[in-house]
């Protein structure tokens, strides 16, 4: 029968990223997408910040996802190194989504990084994905997906699709994928069959233990804290039933004066920040973890290169 029929489609695979301002919904439509939890999402803007990948297997396809940090008007040398990264981002990747939340009239902000949009080159397609629709009525929903084509008009960008999403309501997600996977080049799978993400569990475990010192004290310390993860390893002598994960792990702040904010009264908030992070890797890594956090001052390190480098940047 099969060599009679038109040819199966031909296998699918490539990169592709999710851009838009903070909070438009990209790292909660990657994990829809990909079915776990990758990236870290939050209520406030600008959480992620290291490339996150999760990667969406199909029997004809392979989607890789590259969740990049917000672009944002750089005021420091770390906000330069951000945006640098997500222009490298977008000039590698295969497919560009463009995520405009249905509940915001398009702003600066979008219109700032759809111009930006516009600069990569046509090959590469974009599609413009109308994010969180369960937050809007019909009418609403319309006039965004006008008010979208509309942007790429002004601005010469052809999108591939312009697609509406719920992520929270899992409205459409399935398509979004099939979308995006058509647009793929032709190749064969990148990573093999199982994977999820390829970001060092370091990186993740950072980011899980950066979250919850911001927590309750985001505007106190919106950018100034880093955490670097000095190391992993299992503890030594204890029953193959019941293993151990020590983690040492630092906080870095720009000031003394912050100290005070990240440790608490008798390093109370401290102590609170490390059984959040700590219950949170458990559930990543799937295995008990003992978790020792410094809090250390690095003076100014989002101006200085070298303290940058270090921390990962
Ligand atoms: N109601 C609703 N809320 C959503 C949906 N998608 C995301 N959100 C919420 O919007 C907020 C921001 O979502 P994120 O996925 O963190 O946004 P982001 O674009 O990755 O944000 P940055 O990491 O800051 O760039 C979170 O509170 C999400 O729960 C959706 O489909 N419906």
């Amino acid at each position: 029968m099969g060599a009679m029929n038109a040819p199966s489609s031909p296998y699918r695979s490539g990169f592709a990223c999710f851009v838009g301002r903070p909070n438009a919904g990209k790292s909660t439509l990657t994990n829809a997408l990909v079915g776990t939890k990758v990236a870290i999402t939050s209520d406030r803007p600008q959480t992620t910040r290291h490339t996150v990948r999760g990667i969406v297997h199909r029997p004809d396809a392979q989607l890789v996802l590259v969740d990049t940090p917000g672009l944002h008007k750089p005021r420091t040398l770390l906000g330069e190194r951000l945006n640098d990264l997500v222009r490298s981002t977008w000039a590698e990747v295969d497919v560009i989504g463009f995520c405009v939340p249905a509940d915001q009239k398009l702003g600066p902000g979008d219109k700032f990084i759809a111009k930006e949009l516009a600069e990569i080159k046509k090959s590469t397609p974009k599609v413009a994905l109308v994010t969180k629709t369960d937050l809007v009525d019909s009418k609403r929903l319309a006039e965004q997906l006008i008010a979208v084509q509309q942007l790429g008009a002004e601005l010469g960008i052809e999108w591939a699709e312009i697609i509406p999403v719920s992520a929270v309501g899992d409205k459409q997600v399935d398509l979004v994928a099939d979308l995006l996977t058509k647009l793929l080049p032709e190749g064969m799978p990148l990573y093999p069959d199982g994977d999820l993400t390829d970001e060092p569990e370091q990186i993740m475990v950072a980011e899980l233990i950066r979250e919850a010192a911001l927590e309750g004290v985001r505007d106190e310390l919106p950018h100034s804290l880093a955490v670097v993860v000095e190391e992993m390893i299992p503890r030594e002598g204890r029953p193959a039933d019941r293993p151990l994960l020590d983690i040492h792990a630092n906080v870095y702040i720009e000031r003394q004066s912050q100290k005070a904010i990240v440790i608490g009264a008798k390093g109370s908030r401290l102590k609170h920040v490390g059984t959040t992070a700590r219950k949170q890797i458990e559930a990543l890594l799937g295995t008990p973890v003992y978790l020792d956090l410094h809090v250390k001052v690095a003076k100014d390190w989002q101006r200085d290169p070298k303290q940058l480098r270090k921390l990962g940047f």
